[in-house]
């Protein structure tokens, strides 16, 4: 079954795309199938990804999200680009803006990515979107078209309140649209080994949501190695693959696969027990 994540952080700045690439690339290394969706006007994703001009792709997701709400037919494979590190991209760029200003008026106006992505999933073990620096109605429709969240954080900045506003907006959603909605966790990225930042900033998280809250194990080093990628176009396992970096997102690729499953044993465990 295909597993949706959306990667989110109203902050911006704080690893959101550089996670989208290197989870989903490494994803592609552990053999899965893996569908990158970006969901930011500022078509960051598709930026390092190498497609430099986001803006001038004729067919993006703002074209794919405008059929769906006009009910109009597409080919699932419509838009898609194939990076040549395996994984699978719909392009976002600018005029995501005005769809999301359209949005509003639109029925369903929640659940049209959600609606796109059903279409598109089953090719497909993995969907990751990577959603704009903001609590807006794109945002929204990524929560609601999600299984579960990622929440990477800036290790040296911990913004309380925008913790406290982004979980509750995922409490919301889980209420009212996507009762299935889990949250994986936090990541801890850009961590610097020379400070104890990363470990004040999950041991805080830690004390305020306690069991509510997961922070990954793995963590994201500051590495100038990851800050170069997205001008290369590449992930970190193809621009320094033997790097902390790449070791890190690796390990994390890892942790998130084995959080699933996990879930998936629990699950299934409760079905059989009647629970
Ligand atoms: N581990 C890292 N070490 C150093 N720099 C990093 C690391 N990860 C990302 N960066 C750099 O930090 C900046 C922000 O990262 P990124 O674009 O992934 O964040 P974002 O949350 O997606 O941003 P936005 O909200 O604007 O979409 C980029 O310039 C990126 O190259």
């Amino acid at each position: 079954m295909t597993k949706v994540f959306a990667l989110a952080n109203q902050k911006g700045g704080v690893g959101k795309t550089t996670t989208a690439v290197n989870l989903g690339i490494g994803l592609v290394k552990e053999g899965k199938k893996v569908l990158l969706v970006d969901a930011d006007a500022q078509g960051n994703l598709t930026d390092s990804l190498g497609y430099r001009e986001p803006d001038s792709i004729p067919v993006s997701l703002a074209t794919l999200l405008v059929k769906t709400m006009m009910e109009e037919s597409y080919d699932s494979q419509e838009g898609i680009l194939q990076h040549q590190e395996g994984v699978a991209l719909i392009p976002g760029n600018i005029e995501l803006s005005a769809v999301e200003v359209s949005l509003v008026n639109t029925m369903s106006r929640e659940t049209i990515l959600r609606s796109y992505i059903d279409q598109v999933k089953s090719d497909y073990d993995y969907v990751l979107i990577d959603c704009m620096p903001s609590l807006g109605m794109l945002t929204i429709n990524a929560l609601a078209a999600a299984d579960s969240v990622i929440i990477p954080v800036q290790a040296h900045y911990l913004p309380a309140k925008g913790m406290a506003q982004l979980l509750q907006t995922i409490a919301r959603v889980r209420r009212q649209i996507n009762p299935k909605l889990a949250l994986d966790g936090v990541l801890l990225t850009m961590v610097d080994s020379r400070t104890n930042f990363a470990k004040d900033i999950a041991h805080v998280l830690r004390h305020e949501y306690g069991d509510k809250l997961r922070v990954f194990q793995d963590e994201i080093p500051l590495s100038i190695r990851a800050a170069e990628t997205s001008a290369k176009g590449k992930s970190i396992y193809a621009h320094d693959p033997n790097g902390q970096a790449a070791k890190a997102y690796m390990a994390f690729t890892k942790e998130v696969q084995r959080i699933g499953s996990e879930r998936r044993q629990t699950r299934q465990h409760q079905a059989e027990h009647g629970r």
